[in-house]
């Protein structure tokens, strides 16, 4: 197991500390069960692996964030979105957790959460990237079945956890206060850096806007077509070398029959090890400075054969991203 200090990290002092923040918030959609995914994950021995396996130092704080302090008693629907407050003042109080980490060179983990979570974590590491290395842009790799790019007006479901690239790349502006109206020009990515892999559902909407705005997407139709093995290379290519990447991994991109424990299955998906080679040839690049492993829902997926496979799944995921290789 190649140990992560023998990588030369492109945009960290050191590749071996690792910034850790435990998300458990599911308002960003419907189905309960997700928040539970952090501690699930855990106590499948992941953190325990990242620093006795891969000989990470961990920042963590120990503490599964439910921010149950900072939620609205009152959250009725805005423009569509449901639950818009509590998302917004989630996501801005992890941006700040996940900007303290990233502002001091450490690579950050976020631990979802539904993916409404990214717009927290993303916001967070684009703002450290762009003050530590003289206002570069962070490049960003969504690994997921779905676009999540539906602003609020093209949302048929009102879920936040469809909308999180709409607000990060600035298609969906805040147009009220408490209401994202906390993400600044520095927090945001540009649609010309974001780079899908997975995708097999796509809404109307969401595909318009991939097609106007030229985004590098690459469906399951484009890995059946190239293989995972050239599809990375074109992904990574388009980003260009020397480029700080956050890979944002949507536990859906995987196909249901591996991780079935999940909120919005959608069938034909990625197998475990093209999901696993994805995150070996972003950790490859020795430029990743921020990783999610979202949407794992243990209370989804039917039996625990099911639950357990999708949590260890996605254990697998987070150490390849991280250095984790076969030999
Ligand atoms: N992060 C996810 N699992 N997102 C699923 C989104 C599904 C659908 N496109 C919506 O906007 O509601
Ligand atoms: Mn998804
Ligand atoms: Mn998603």
């Amino acid at each position: 197991m190649t140990s992560p200090s023998l990588m030369t990290p492109r945009f960290l002092p050191t590749a071996n500390d690792l910034g850790v923040v435990s998300v458990g918030f599911s308002g960003g959609q419907c189905k309960l069960g997700v928040d539970a995914a952090p501690s699930a994950l855990i106590e499948a021995g992941l953190l325990n692996q990242l620093s006795t396996d891969l000989g990470f130092t961990l920042h963590y704080d120990h503490t599964i964030h439910y921010y149950r302090d900072i939620l609205p008693t009152e959250d009725p629907d805005h423009r569509n979105m449901k639950r818009p407050i509590a998302v917004s003042a989630v996501t801005q109080r992890l941006s700040e957790q996940v900007y303290e980490h990233a502002s001091q060179g450490r690579c950050v983990l976020t631990l979802g959460g539904d993916h409404s979570v990214a717009i927290g974590s993303i916001a967070g590491v684009a703002r450290a990237v762009r003050e530590r290395h003289a206002g570069r842009e962070l490049a960003v790799i969504w690994v997921d079945a779905h676009a999540d790019i539906n602003t609020p007006e093209t949302s048929n479901s009102g879920n936040i956890h469809g909308m999180p690239v709409a607000f990060l790349t600035g298609l969906a502006r805040s147009d009220h206060p408490s209401i994202f109206g906390w993400l600044q020009p520095d927090q945001l990515i540009s649609l010309k850096k974001l780079v899908y892999i997975g995708l097999r559902d796509v809404d109307i909407g969401e595909k318009r806007t991939l097609r106007e705005h030229g985004v590098k997407a690459f469906s399951m139709h484009d890995i059946d077509k190239h293989g995972i093995g050239k599809v990375m290379e074109m992904a990574l290519g388009h980003i260009g070398a020397d480029t700080p990447i956050h890979l944002s991994f949507d536990v859906d991109a995987l196909d249901p029959l591996i991780a079935p424990s999940t909120g919005t299955p959608v069938r034909g998906g990625l197998t475990l090890r093209e999901g696993d080679y994805i995150c070996e040839s972003v950790h490859e690049t020795g430029s990743l400075v921020g990783l999610d492993l979202v949407e794992v829902n243990p209370s989804l997926g039917g039996d625990s054969v099911g639950v357990r496979e999708t949590v260890r799944a996605g254990c697998s995921l987070v150490r390849c991203a991280l250095g984790e290789s076969l030999l």
